[in-house]
């Protein structure tokens, strides 16, 4: 049976005092939701926070993180980096990242390589544009994000991966894709999965659905047979929300 995960990604938003804040509400929340719990914060406050964390059920995951282990590459973090500091998981290939920072399939295939050689949950981030749903061919375009994410991944480090799909047009906007258009595209992730490896390996990979969820839609969503929880942006940086969402089946 695989498990439920639901993720807040801070993205650039909350300082390390903000974030301090926000963790303190979110422990005794966090502590009765029977679904995994992961948080996201910016890298300044990745310390501080697992730090804060630790002992609890909160996971942190980083939002990036660099292709090679060490060197010469200014400005970037190093997976061993984020290990020492007790960092569990990690997003990767955001399309904000593959928006404004040119992050392509291949690259975020070295990077989903790494964090799993490391034992690093990754979060692998998929999802279509508006122009490329109303063009028809999301489903296409999602086939081989997956299918080029995850080049070389082995059959036993595939259900180690979180995927979670996030349609370009549904984030940040407040128009969540309905349960259908959402459950359309995880069957078919989990078919090309089926594919790549075999039916048990795509039944235990975690499909987490992102794109403006909120308290109000989770349940819609969370019903559907292939949604295995959220990636959560705005409503992860409150309390209540965050805590509304990772509690959403009390
Ligand atoms: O990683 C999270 C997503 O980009 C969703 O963001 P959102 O919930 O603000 O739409």
């Amino acid at each position: 049976m695989r498990k439920s995960v639901i993720a807040g990604n801070w993205k650039m938003n909350k300082s390390p005092s903000e974030a301090k804040v926000l963790v303190e509400a979110l422990l005794p929340l966090a502590k009765e939701s029977d679904v995994e719990v992961i948080i996201a914060p910016n890298f300044v406050s990745l310390p501080s926070v697992t730090a804060q964390v630790k002992g609890s059920k909160i996971k942190v995951a980083a939002q990036n993180m660099c292709a090679i282990e060490s060197g010469a590459v200014t400005g970037e973090t190093s997976v061993l980096m984020l290990k020492d500091i007790g960092v569990e998981a990690v997003i990767l290939g955001h399309s904000e990242r593959r928006q404004y920072f040119g992050e392509t399939n291949e690259i975020v295939n070295k990077k989903i390589a790494l964090a799993l050689q490391h034992q690093l949950i990754p979060i692998y981030c998929v999802g279509e544009t508006l122009e490329e749903r109303e063009g028809g061919k999301f489903l296409a375009i999602i086939e081989q994000q997956v299918k080029e994410g995850l080049h070389n991944i082995s059959a036993t480090d595939m259900p180690k991966v979180i995927i979670a799909y996030e349609p370009v047009w549904a984030i940040g906007t407040g128009k969540v894709a309905s349960g259908e258009q959402a459950e359309e595209v995880h069957a078919h992730i989990r078919r090309v999965l089926a594919t790549l490896y075999s039916q048990s390996v795509a039944d235990a990979v975690t499909i987490q659905y992102g794109g403006s969820v909120n308290p109000e839609n989770v349940k819609e969503l969370m019903a559907k047979p292939n949604i295995d929880g959220a990636l959560v942006g705005g409503a992860s940086l409150k309390a209540d929300s965050f805590g509304a969402l990772i509690n959403y089946n009390k």
